[in-house]
């Protein structure tokens, strides 16, 4: 049996070959490239390398070694795809992005919606976001947020996206979907819950607590030592609040902030009753614009993947051969299609780099529905 040396020399000639073979071949492929730009073609050609695929495969000796000249070349027609889409975007064949770049939102003027009722964690997200004395109103439904801005009713939405012990408000995810409005700007707020009741209730006297289903969740380690209280979610927490004070029964009490109980005339029977005491939420600020900030460095993104083993990889690969930092992956069930996902992915950019459209470019090619859901 030859020595490991020589086994390796072997190798390291083997691979001098694959190395410049590959760089052969990747000049070929700009030149393909070339042709592409002037076209205006796209660069990705599914039947072409299926046929590529089929023909490697055809040439090994057995499978273990069909599978692994499958990967190889997947690979290989990626990295081809990935100089493509670079040579589409220097030649402006992609040109801007469909969003105006601005200096500043309006947030003196604006008039901003937010959801719930006085008191809610999204009321004081606004106001932490615009400032205290911001034009504003409130309405019942995260919908009914994104309705304001869509008709115009509202010029900024304040939505909750994720809690950091919760996760994430699926919710406003699918919203995003539905809707044409956009993501300009973000903000987080710590959230601490109390237990709120009408004045002079005695803990020994609550039977039901109310709140939203996020807080009763996040506050789940208090209440399980009052495991004969019922809970009941109701749609905000600044609501659960105000339905106390409304009911009159000292029976009651509501999961909240201070901030809703002392707006609606609550008193804090026991504070900070949340089960991590970092607890904060996210709230977006969305409009019905395709704009973004001058100077924004977070782009959040959506699209659906072929129902095809690798194919999120393939589509992730964009972000990391582009150097892109990815903040966040989420998904969601594709409405209408069982066992089909929706990703939503956070990364750090701005449209105006390179990095971005290079990767946009590519995502819109290759994956069903991108959505850019915004810049901020
Ligand atoms: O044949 C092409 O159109 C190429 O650009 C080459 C190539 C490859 O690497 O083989 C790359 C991308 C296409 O999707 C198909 C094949």
């Amino acid at each position: 049996m030859a020595a490991l040396d020589d086994l390796r020399i072997r190798l390291d000639e083997i691979d001098g070959q694959i190395v410049r073979l590959y760089e052969e071949r990747m000049k070929v492929c700009e030149e393909v490239g070339e042709l592409k730009v002037k076209s205006w073609g796209r660069v990705l050609d599914r039947q072409r390398e299926r046929n590529k695929l089929n023909d490697v495969a055809s040439r090994v000796s057995n499978d273990f070694n069909r599978k692994g000249i499958q990967e190889l070349y997947e690979q290989l027609m990626s990295m081809s795809r990935k100089l493509q889409y670079q040579q589409m975007v220097e030649a402006g064949a992609l040109g801007r992005l469909p969003f105006i770049g601005i200096d500043s939102l309006e947030k003196d003027t604006a008039r901003v919606v937010y959801q719930g009722v006085e008191g809610a964690y999204g009321q004081a997200a606004m106001l932490k976001f615009f400032g205290e004395g911001c034009n504003n109103f409130h309405v019942r439904t995260f919908r009914d947020a994104m309705e304001a801005i869509e008709d115009g009713a509202a010029d900024y939405a304040v939505l909750p996206i994720e809690n950091s012990s919760a996760g994430a408000v699926t919710e406003v995810y699918d919203l995003l979907v539905e809707f044409e409005n956009y993501i300009v700007g973000e903000t987080i707020l710590p959230v601490r819950h109390t237990l709120a009741g009408l004045p002079g209730t005695d803990l020994n006297q609550i039977r039901r607590v109310y709140s939203k289903a996020e807080a009763l969740m996040q506050t789940t380690r208090f209440l399980s030592d009052h495991p004969d209280w019922e809970q009941i979610s109701v749609v905000n927490t600044a609501v659960a609040a105000k339905k106390i004070l409304e009911d009159k029964d000292s029976t009651q009490a509501a999961v909240c902030s201070a901030y809703a109980a002392q707006v609606h005339g609550l008193s804090v029977l026991v504070d900070e009753i949340n089960d991590d005491s970092n607890n904060s939420t996210r709230f977006i600020v969305v409009t019905n614009q395709k704009v973004f900030l001058k100077d924004a460095s977070k782009i959040s993104i959506c699209f659906e993947v072929p129902h095809q083993s690798g194919s999120l990889y393939r589509l992730l690969s964009h972000f990391i051969y582009n150097d892109l930092n990815m903040s966040r992956i989420e998904s969601r069930p594709v409405e209408g299609k069982s066992w089909e996902y929706r990703f939503f992915v956070d990364f750090d950019g701005n449209m105006g780099d390179a990095a971005v459209k290079n990767t946009i470019r590519g995502l819109r090619e290759e994956a069903i529905n991108l959505k850019i859901l915004g810049n901020y």
